[in-house]
C-alpha cells in the first residue's frame, strides 16, 4: 500500500515544481477534517453538557468554537481544493503536453489515434486523480488519525487504544483489502478502455469502408463484446467497493462501541465518553479515506503505467509544446525525439539559411527489422535544392522524418550549421527544418487558420502568395467565404488535390531555412503538378535549401542533385540531365512516366 511504485515516482518527479502548493494543499485538506472531527467532538460536548443545565458562561467557548470551527471547515475545504487543482491542473497541463510531445515524436508501429487520445485524455487524468483524490486525502487521512488517537489519550489511554485499534483496521487493513480484491479487473480496466476508444475512430473514420465491405456489423459487435466486457469489470469494481464501504460502516460502529466500552469500564466521565463516541466515529469515517484513495490508486496503475511509459521514453528535454497563436486552437506536433544532446540547445533563427550534412546515416525502425536508410551521405548546404527519388519503400520520407528530428538514426550523424541535430531542442529545429511531410495534417479550421499555422500574422498578401504557388488562390476566390471557408474535419470538405495544396501553402508560408517537401504534388494530375512544384520551387526564397521527396520525376530538370534510392541505399546521384542519359533505374523510370504522361497530356482537352 505504502511503497511508491515506479510510474508514480515518474509522475512524482514531475509534480516536484509544484511541491509547495501540494503540501499546502495536503494540510488544508488534514485541518478541514480535523475541523471536522472536533465540530463533531464540540458539538457532542455541548448537547450533553447543556443537558445538565450548568451556567450559560460555562458553554461560552464551546458554542464560539462549534460556529468558528463549522464556518471554518467550509473556508478550509473551499482553499484546500483551489490549492490542490491550481497545483494538480498546472501539472497536468505539463504532464499533457510532454506525453503529446511523446507521442508524436514516436512513430511506433502499434501507435492507434483512438488509443493516443485515450491516452491523452483518461491516462492523464490519472495523474490529477493521483494527487487530488490519493495523495492529498491519504496523507490528510493519516495525519488525522494520528491526531484523533492523540486527543483521545488526553481523556483516556485505553480508549485511545481500542480508537488506534479501529483506525488501523481503517486506515490500513481495509486499503489492503480493497487493493487486493480490485487490482486485477482494474489492471484490465484501462486498457480495455483504450482499445474501445480505437473502436470509436475505426468505426467512425472506417464507416464507409466497414459498410462497403458489410463488415459493419461484425465490427459492432467486436466493439459490443468489449463494452460488454468493460460493463462486467465496472460492475464488478463496483460491487466490491460498496462491500469494503460496508465494511467500513460496520468497522466505525464497532470502534465506537469499543471505545465506550472501555471508556465505562475505566469510569471517565460521561459526557467525555459521549465526545470519545462521536470522535471515533467522526474519526474513522475520516480514516477510511484511505481506503477510497486506496481503491483509486488500484484503478489507476494502469494508466500510470502507461503515461509514465510515454514519459520515460520521452527525451529529457521534450518540454511542452506552447501553442502557436493562429487562431486554430492546435499547435504545431513537431517535436524533436533525436533531441537531448548534452550540450545546450544550439538557436536558430527563423527563415535564416542553413548548411545540412547527412554522414554515414543508417535508421532502422525496429530491431532486427532490415534497415530503411543505409550509409546515407548528403550535403544540402544554403541554397541547394536536391530531390530523391526512387521505389515506393526505398527509404525517402524517412530521410525527412530524421531531418524533422521526429525518428532518431542508428548511426551515422546529421548536422544543422555543424553542429549535431540532437544539440537543438524541439522548439528550436522546425524553425529551421520544416515544411510538408507526407499525409499532413488539414485541420477543422477556416483556410485562414490552416495557413496562419505556418506562420502566425501572415499578411493577407503573404497568404494569397503562398496560396498561389500552391495553385489554390482561385479555389478561394471562388468560395463564399473566402479565406473563412471551413475545410472540415480531416480537410473532408475538399478534394484529395485541394487538401494538399493547402498543406503545401503552409509549408511555404512557414518558409523555414530547410525546406521539406515530401511528394508535395500528390493527388495532382500531371500538368498540375508541374505547374505547381515549378510555381512551388520559384517561391522558396534563394538562400533557403530544399529537399524534395517525390515519386515523379518531372520538373527535376533544374534541381541541383537527384539521389536515387533503393531499399535505403543510394544506387545513383547526380543531375536530372546526367541520370536520363546514364542507364539505370531513374532513366526507366524517366522514360516509363515519360510515355504514360505524354497519353495523358494527348488525351486531355
Ligand atoms: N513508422 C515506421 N515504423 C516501422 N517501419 C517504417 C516506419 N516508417 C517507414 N517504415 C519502413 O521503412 C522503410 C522506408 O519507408 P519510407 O516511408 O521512408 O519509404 P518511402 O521511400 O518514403 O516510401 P513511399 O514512396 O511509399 O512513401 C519501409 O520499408 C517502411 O516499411
Amino acid at each position: 500500500m505504502i511503497a511508491v511504485t515506479r510510474p508514480e515516482r515518474t509522475v512524482l518527479r514531475l509534480a516536484r515544481p509544484y511541491l509547495g502548493r501540494l503540501l499546502g494543499a495536503g494540510l488544508l485538506a488534514a485541518v478541514t477534517e480535523f475541523a471536522g472531527l472536533a465540530l463533531m467532538a464540540t458539538a457532542t460536548w455541548l448537547l450533553m453538557s447543556a443537558a445538565g443545565r450548568p451556567p450559560l458562561d460555562r458553554l461560552t467557548v464551546a458554542i464560539v468554537a462549534v460556529r468558528a470551527l463549522a464556518v471554518s471547515r467550509g473556508v478550509f475545504r473551499y482553499t484546500e481544493r483551489l490549492a490542490g487543482h491550481d497545483a494538480v491542473l498546472r501539472l497536468v497541463t505539463d504532464v499533457r503536453a510532454r506525453v503529446f510531445a511523446a507521442l508524436a515524436a514516436r512513430r511506433a508501429p502499434e501507435q492507434r489515434t483512438g488509443d493516443a487520445l485515450s491516452r491523452l485524455v483518461s491516462d492523464v487524468e490519472a495523474v490529477q486523480d493521483l494527487l487530488l483524490r490519493v495523495l492529498v486525502p491519504a496523507s490528510a487521512a493519516a495525519l488525522v488519525s494520528v491526531v484523533a488517537v492523540g486527543a483521545a489519550a488526553l481523556i483516556d489511554p485505553a480508549a485511545a487504544g481500542a480508537l488506534a485499534v479501529g483506525l488501523l483496521v481503517a486506515g490500513v487493513a481495509l486499503p489492503a483489502l480493497a487493493t487486493a480484491l480490485t487490482r486485477r479487473a482494474a489492471a484490465e480496466v484501462a486498457p480495455l478502455r483504450g482499445a474501445l476508444a480505437a473502436d470509436a475512430v475505426d468505426l467512425t473514420h472506417g464507416a464507409a469502408d466497414l459498410a462497403a465491405f458489410g463488415a459493419t456489423g461484425s465490427a459492432l459487435a467486436a466493439a459490443g463484446r468489449r463494452t460488454a466486457r468493460l460493463a462486467r469489470l465496472e460492475r464488478r469494481l463496483a460491487a466490491t467497493g460498496f462491500a469494503i464501504d460496508a465494511a467500513g460502516v460496520l468497522v466505525a460502529g464497532l470502534t465506537a462501541a469499543a471505545v465506550v466500552f472501555v471508556a465505562l469500564a475505566r469510569d471517565v466521565d460521561g459526557v467525555l465518553v459521549g465526545v470519545l463516541a462521536v470522535g471515533a466515529l467522526a474519526a474513522v469515517e475520516v480514516a477510511l479515506a484511505l481506503v477510497g484513495a486506496a481503491r483509486q490508486r488500484t484503478q489507476l496503475s494502469a494508466g500510470l503505467t502507461r503515461v509514465a511509459a510515454l514519459l520515460d521514453a520521452a527525451p529529457t528535454d521534450t518540454a511542452p509544446v506552447e501553442a502557436e497563436p493562429a487562431g486554430t486552437g492546435v499547435a504545431p506536433a513537431r517535436v524533436g525525439a533525436g533531441a537531448g544532446g548534452e550540450t545546450a540547445p544550439a538557436t536558430v533563427s527563423a527563415a535564416a539559411p542553413h548548411d545540412v550534412r547527412f554522414t554515414d546515416l543508417t535508421v532502422r525502425y525496429r530491431a532486427g527489422a532490415a534497415p530503411a536508410l543505409v550509409g546515407f551521405d548528403l550535403d544540402l548546404p544554403a541554397g541547394r535544392r536536391v530531390a530523391v527519388v526512387g521505389p515506393s519503400g526505398a527509404g525517402k520520407s524517412t530521410i525527412a522524418a530524421v531531418l524533422t528530428g521526429s525518428v532518431r538514426p542508428e548511426a551515422g550523424r546529421v548536422t544543422l550549421d555543424g553542429r549535431d541535430l540532437s544539440a537543438y531542442s524541439e522548439r528550436e529545429l522546425p524553425r529551421a527544418v520544416g515544411g510538408l511531410l507526407a499525409e499532413a495534417y488539414v485541420f477543422h479550421a477556416s483556410v485562414r487558420d490552416n495557413l496562419l499555422l505556418g506562420r502566425a500574422g501572415a499578411s493577407d498578401d503573404e497568404l494569397a502568395a503562398a496560396t498561389a504557388a500552391a495553385g489554390l488562390l482561385d479555389w478561394v476566390h471562388e468560395q463564399p467565404d473566402g479565406w473563412d471557408t471551413v475545410v472540415g474535419e480531416e480537410g473532408g470538405q475538399l478534394s484529395g488535390g485541394q487538401r494538399q495544396r493547402l498543406a503545401l501553402a503552409r509549408a511555404l508560408l512557414a518558409a523555414p531555412g530547410v525546406l521539406v517537401l515530401d511528394e508535395p504534388t500528390e493527388g495532382l494530375d500531371p500538368a498540375a503538378a508541374d505547374a505547381v512544384l515549378a510555381a512551388t520551387l520559384a517561391a522558396t526564397p534563394p538562400g533557403h535549401s530544399v529537399l524534395l521527396i517525390s515519386h515523379r520525376l518531372s520538373g527535376l530538370a533544374g534541381l541541383d542533385e537527384v539521389v536515387v534510392l533503393d531499399a535505403g541505399r543510394v544506387v545513383q546521384r547526380g543531375r536530372h540531365a546526367d541520370l536520363v542519359a546514364a542507364p539505370g533505374w531513374y532513366r526507366d523510370q524517366w522514360r516509363l512516366q515519360e510515355a504514360a504522361e505524354r497519353g495523358y497530356f494527348a488525351l486531355s482537352p
